[in-house]
């Protein structure tokens, strides 16, 4: 039987943990894709400072070696995993080993993605197939087998899945943004399928942030970046990082199947073309 709520009293209020102490998430185990670099590694320190052990994984060996060797010189708990999110198989057995030796998981940051930009009528099968199974087979691989760990162990968990804007589309990423809104519907659908084993799975969806993923870009379409929204400027990787937090730790344990957008209002009013604007919207 359900136990009968209480109102909360300021007892109550004065002993719920705060979101943002300095150590509110000791003792927790938090995943980043794609730590080693850009949003991941913001949201890697975010945690890490927080108190958390944090395993941040990704593709290339040094640059995990060099984030871990930067948190770990400031005293803080980080470990790394080298794991491609396209291999359904590897992802599974790298689950394992982290249940093997840590006994948990409490967050996964699903990061890890990216794309090229190009026009959609240019793209050849083998770049949209790339792009998709980077973004949408991806992601989702990362957040099964995370969620079976958890119902099977019959421990909480929480998935924050990094999108994109995809109200309006993404000019010059149509591959990108079919795939990001499959990723967000997915997560609405599972934030229900999954609430039973208290699995909560959110999106962030950054608009244009600072980071190393703008070397991805043309110069001259970089150029018009800062100036896809009413505050006309980037943001940053550690606003990213910050949300994840909110919406992946306690503090957004009623929130489920939300996307929380961090555009500086771009999905408002602006537009942006990752592949350059052509000439006919000029
Ligand atoms: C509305 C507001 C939205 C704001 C958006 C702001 C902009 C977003 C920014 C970011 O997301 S920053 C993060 C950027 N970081 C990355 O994108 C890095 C990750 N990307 C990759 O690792 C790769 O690009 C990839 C997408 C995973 C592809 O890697 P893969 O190793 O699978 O590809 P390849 O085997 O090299 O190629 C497969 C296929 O794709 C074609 N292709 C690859 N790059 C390009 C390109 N630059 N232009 C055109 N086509 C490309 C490649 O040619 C292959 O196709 P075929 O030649 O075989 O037909
Ligand atoms: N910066 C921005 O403006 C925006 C970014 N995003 C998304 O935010 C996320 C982080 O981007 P950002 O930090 O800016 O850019 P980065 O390019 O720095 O980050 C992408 C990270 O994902 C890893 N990665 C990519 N593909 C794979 C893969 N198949 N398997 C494992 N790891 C992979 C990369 O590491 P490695 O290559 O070593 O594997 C890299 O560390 C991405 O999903 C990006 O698309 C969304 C909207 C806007």
């Amino acid at each position: 039987m359900t136990k009968p709520m209480t109102i909360p009293n300021d007892a109550d209020f004065a002993n719920s943990p705060l979101p943002f102490s300095g150590d509110c998430f000791k003792g927790q185990l938090v995943l980043v894709s794609g730590g080693g670099s850009g949003i991941g590694k913001a949201t890697a320190w975010c945690f890490a400072r927080l108190g958390a052990h944090i395993i941040i994984t990704g593709r290339t060996e040094q640059k995990l070696i060099d984030t871990v060797a930067a948190l770990t010189s400031a005293g803080l708990s980080a470990s790394y995993k080298i794991q491609d999110i396209r291999d359904y198989d590897g992802i599974a057995a790298m689950y394992a080993d982290i249940f093997a030796e840590f006994g948990r998981l409490d967050i996964l940051i699903n990061n890890a993605g990216g794309q090229f930009p190009q026009s959609a009528i240019d793209f050849s099968k083998n770049g949209w197939d790339a792009v998709v199974s980077n973004n949408l087979n991806g992601s989702w691989y990362m957040m099964q087998h995370a969620a079976r760990q958890w119902r099977d162990r019959k421990q909480q968990g929480s998935i924050v899945n990094i999108v994109a804007v995809v109200p309006r589309g993404m000019n010059g990423g149509a591959h990108t943004c079919a795939a990001r809104a499959g990723v967000i519907h997915l997560s609405k659908t599972v934030a229900v399928e999954w609430a039973e084993y208290n699995i909560r799975v959110n999106c962030v969806a950054p608009g244009v942030i600072f980071s190393e993923g703008m070397r991805a870009y043309s110069p001259e379409a970089l150029s018009e970046f800062d100036k896809s929204n009413p505050m006309k400027r980037f943001g940053t990787p550690w606003d990213i990082a910050q949300a994840c937090v909110y919406l992946g730790g306690p503090s957004g344990s009623f929130i489920t199947g939300e996307v929380l957008t961090l555009d500086g209002g771009g999905q408002l009013w602006g537009d942006l073309w990752m592949h350059g604007r052509p000439d006919y919207f000029r």
